[in-house]
């Protein structure tokens, strides 16, 4: 089977509408070239300075890349894709473009081999791919979560992700009882076993999501401590939890905001993430008037991460 590769050129302000769009749409995988990044000085977990190949990056703007299975990709999608996007509040027309690649299965590795290298996504985590993993020089003493990015959202590097990580290295104990909603890549819950938390439970709607964060948590040794299964949000849910993590989108997260509440012991805490600017003060009144108090706001490239407590 092969993979669509699908580009959209875009004005920098739309990015987190545009991203948010195409997970909506069912897109495996966002990757997002900017380029002023080829501007920044990068500095690698060596703490080298490092420079970006400009062949992967546009001249001017962003170029959203996202990923589909060929077999879902059909002409209807491609127009709902353009439309939708056309549609998006601030959209530049004037910048604006599609282009479609076909991506050879057995090429597929290869693709994400040359984007994805070892990086700090918060304090204390670091995401480390299998295939530099015995190369990894960890002076820091990072929690290194192992993973190879596959099909499913969630390689850390995006700041609706990051910043969940940020919140879960402040509050999380060994102690604790999770559940991550949306765990896309599973990303989030290795972070938890990291720390120490025994007790976890990984869900998805998307099954294909789940089996990549199967093998994920096999790769980190921690498939006996997590249960993953498909599930829609916490509509299925009886047992009580001290931390639940979503990192979904404001208006999904917005519908499991009162069974949160309902689901965390007191004191836990809900930390949500992947809402827009646009949105965040819609989904803070709620949590209030749910009964949260807000204890922590992080904001990143228009995204907002939230950790309320019960
Ligand atoms: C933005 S990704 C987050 C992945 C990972 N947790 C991270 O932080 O990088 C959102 C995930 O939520 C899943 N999702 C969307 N709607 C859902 C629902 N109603 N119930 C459970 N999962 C859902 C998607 O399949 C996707 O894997």
């Amino acid at each position: 089977m092969n993979w669509i590769e699908y580009s959209i050129m875009i004005n920098k302000e739309a990015e987190p509408v545009v991203t948010a769009l195409l997970n909506e749409l069912g897109a495996n995988g966002v990757v997002i070239e900017d380029s002023s990044e080829l501007e920044k000085g990068h500095i690698d977990v060596y703490g080298e300075i490092y420079e970006l190949n400009p062949k992967d990056y546009p001249e001017h703007d962003i170029r959203v890349k996202c990923y589909f299975n060929e077999l879902v990709f059909t002409d209807s999608l491609e127009q709902e894709i353009k439309d939708s996007i056309a549609h998006v509040e601030g959209i530049n027309s004037e910048i604006l473009s599609f282009s479609k690649t076909i991506i050879k299965e057995s090429d597929w590795e290869n693709e994400w081999k040359n984007y994805f290298h070892p990086f700090k996504a918060s304090e204390r985590f670091a995401i480390v791919p299998s295939w530099e993993e015995d190369t990894y020089d960890n002076q820091d003493d990072d929690l290194c979560i192992k993973l190879d990015p596959g099909m499913a959202f969630g390689t850390g590097d995006h700041p609706t992700t990051s910043m969940c990580l940020k919140h879960i290295e402040e509050v999380v104990k060994p102690n604790h009882k999770i559940i991550d909603v949306g765990t896309g890549s599973g990303i989030l819950s290795i972070g938890c076993h990291l720390l120490g938390v025994q007790s976890i439970k990984a869900v998805d709607l998307d099954e294909l999501a789940i089996k990549v964060a199967k093998e994920n948590f096999e790769k980190n040794n921690c498939e006996q401590d997590i249960l993953a299964e498909t599930g829609n949000l916490l509509t299925e849910e009886t047992e009580q939890y001290d931390v639940i993590i979503a990192n979904i989108l404001a208006h999904i997260i917005d519908l499991m905001i009162e069974d949160s509440y309902a689901r965390l012991n007191d004191n836990g805490y809900f930390i949500t993430s992947g809402i827009i600017e646009e949105k965040s003060d819609e989904i803070i009144e709620k949590l209030k008037e749910t009964g949260y108090t807000i204890e922590k706001v992080l904001r990143e490239d228009g995204w907002v991460s939230i950790r309320a407590r019960k």
